[in-house]
């Protein structure tokens, strides 16, 4: 048996059911064109009887595409069949992909008949499709939920009509792993012409088992997925191409192969993303924002020691250009050391701890910390040290129908002084109380806050300027407070008065 797997990338037709995520034609072919070059086999591009721009779709993209196959979904009813054709007839290979219900659901309560009548119009529309083109798939829809016996005998009869691939699809996402495998290597055995035709999977994702199942069935003898980028899909979706993909590579042991580049999955996820308007969760497989992204001091300071510790996939194989170290209150020495020096900080391990502890303060306060913060951590704890005046209390009292009211404590020289004020605002309140306790004439002439630019818990910056007998004074400081923050910067400048 061969050792490559097809990828049949459905991305364009079932991924496209997908409320809110339909794309008109010139968004499908740039789809079409990134997969081409991710490498699929197949790509499904549309059900072409189903309106007008959906067979414009499948015309354009057998236009535009010249290395994947291109296939049409259909019913096994004819009017689809002739549409289909008609749709293909300028795909250097078309496949017409053309199916019925075979489960005892569809059978009875979908399509009023019964399993013999299926039979026929399964081997009428496979025939049918035979004329048009040489290439017919034929979809057993809720395979998952079929008898195995009555299964194999459907597909023994659409191989014998003609098919060359056959799609067993577990529709409703119900099988667990061994159970479709179990149904794949059970056709593998009990199809007498099963020789002479592809076993294709085709898992959704309701259980949550539509990748595990499709390698189920690859294990068992399938030689083509089909999968969408993403995952997306009716309901929970379809098999994720990427988690596939990676999964056969990942697996040398497996002996398996597939065309797909792996270095174009993550542009292709993005492309799809943004196409779609559907994101991507971040802790998704392969293309999740934090798939390659290690945020505990333990996994941090095994990364940094030797990425394989926590990765199985290198991210530059995915097309990610690293694997990112995201700071946080489980952040660790390590990875605070690592980043720092990024930045270029080589602290001694005395300095380390100082800077620690304060990133620690901080990173209780904020979900991540960012370079910017990091940058201004590392320069405070030496400037702090060097500066006379320090700020001890700071209580402010403000809000709707209060008069803002604050009371600063400053100490100078190991003394402690407090003064209390009211101004128009809590920041006004508080600069009137530092001037009275430095006792000296100083205007403000320039305040400025830094907008938040990440959200509500970011560091606020404040910088200030304040004029003393003719000589201008500058102050900074930093705080997720920014009363705080201001009150610390008014300091900074009025401590550099002589
Ligand atoms: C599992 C899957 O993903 S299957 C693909 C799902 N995708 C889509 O449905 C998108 C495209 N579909 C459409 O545009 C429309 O449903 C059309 C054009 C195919 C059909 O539209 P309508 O003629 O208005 O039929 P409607 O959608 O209401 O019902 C589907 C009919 O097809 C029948 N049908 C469903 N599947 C099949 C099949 N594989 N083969 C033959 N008949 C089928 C149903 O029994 C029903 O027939 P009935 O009206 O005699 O009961
Ligand atoms: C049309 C078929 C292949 C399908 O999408 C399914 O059964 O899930
Ligand atoms: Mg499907």
């Amino acid at each position: 048996m061969s050792n490559k797997v097809y990828i049949f990338d459905t991305t364009l037709r079932d991924g496209e059911q997908v409320p809110g995520c339909q794309l008109n034609t010139i968004e499908k072919i740039e789809v079409a064109k990134q997969l081409e070059k991710l490498g699929v086999d197949i790509i499904e591009a549309g059900f072409p009887v189903s309106s007008p721009g959906d067979f414009n779709s499948v015309v354009e993209i057998s236009k535009a595409v010249s290395n994947p196959t291109i296939c049409a979904l259909t019913r096994a009813v004819k009017k689809d069949i002739e549409v289909a054709a008609d749709a293909l007839k300028f795909a250097k290979r078309g496949r017409i992909h053309t199916g019925i219900g075979t489960s005892f659901y569809h059978i009875n309560y979908k399509l009023n008949s019964n399993p013999e009548e299926i039979i026929k119009r399964a081997v009428e529309a496979v025939k049918y499709a035979r004329n048009f083109v040489d290439d017919v798939e034929f979809y057993a829809e809720d395979a998952g939920r079929t008898d195995n016996e009555y299964l194999a005998r459907v597909v023994e009869a659409v191989i014998a009509a003609g098919a060359t691939t056959i799609n067993i699809p577990d529709t409703t996402g119900y099988c667990l792993p061994h159970e479709y495998g179990e149904k794949i290597a059970y056709l593998m055995n009990n199809v007498p012409n099963v020789d002479k035709a592809i076993l294709s999977t085709h898992c959704h994702n309701d259980l949550g088992m539509a990748t595990a199942n499709s390698i189920s069935g690859v294990l068992n003898g399938a030689r083509q997925v089909e999968v969408t980028v993403n995952g997306i899909g009716e309901r929970a979706g379809n098999t994720s191409l990427e988690e596939v993909a990676m999964a056969i590579k990942s697996h040398k042991d497996l002996d398996l192969e597939t065309g797909i580049n792996s270095q174009e999955i993550i542009k292709s996820s993005r492309l799809v993303s943004t196409l779609m308007r559907m994101p991507v969760q971040p802790n998704k497989a392969i293309v999740g924002r934090n798939a390659f992204a290690h945020s505990s001091g333990i996994h941090q300071d095994g990364v940094l020691k030797n990425r394989e510790n926590y990765e199985i996939i290198d991210p530059a194989e995915v097309g990610v250009k690293e694997s990112s170290i995201v700071l946080t209150a489980r952040s660790g020495r390590a990875a605070l050391k690592h980043r720092l020096q990024v930045l270029g900080y080589d602290f001694e391990p005395a300095e380390l701890d100082e800077v620690y502890q304060r990133f620690l303060d901080l990173a209780d306060k904020k979900k991540d910390i960012t370079d910017e913060d990091l940058q201004i951590l590392a320069g405070r704890g030496q400037e702090q040290k060097n500066k006379p005046l320090q700020l001890e209390l700071l209580q402010v009292i403000c809000g709707k129908s209060t008069v803002p009211t604050a009371t600063v404590q400053v100490s100078f020289n190991g003394d402690v002084f407090t003064e209390t004020a009211a101004g128009n605002g809590p920041i006004d309140a508080a600069f009137t109380a530092v001037k009275a306790l430095v006792k000296r004439r100083v205007r403000l002439e320039e305040f400025l806050i830094q907008a938040i630019t990440r959200g509500s818990d970011d560091l606020g910056k404040v910088h200030v300027q304040v004029e003393h007998q003719g000589q201008t004074y500058y102050g900074f400081a930093a705080h997720t407070d920014i009363i705080t923050a201001s009150v610390e910067a008014f300091l900074d400048a009025v401590g550099k008065i002589a």
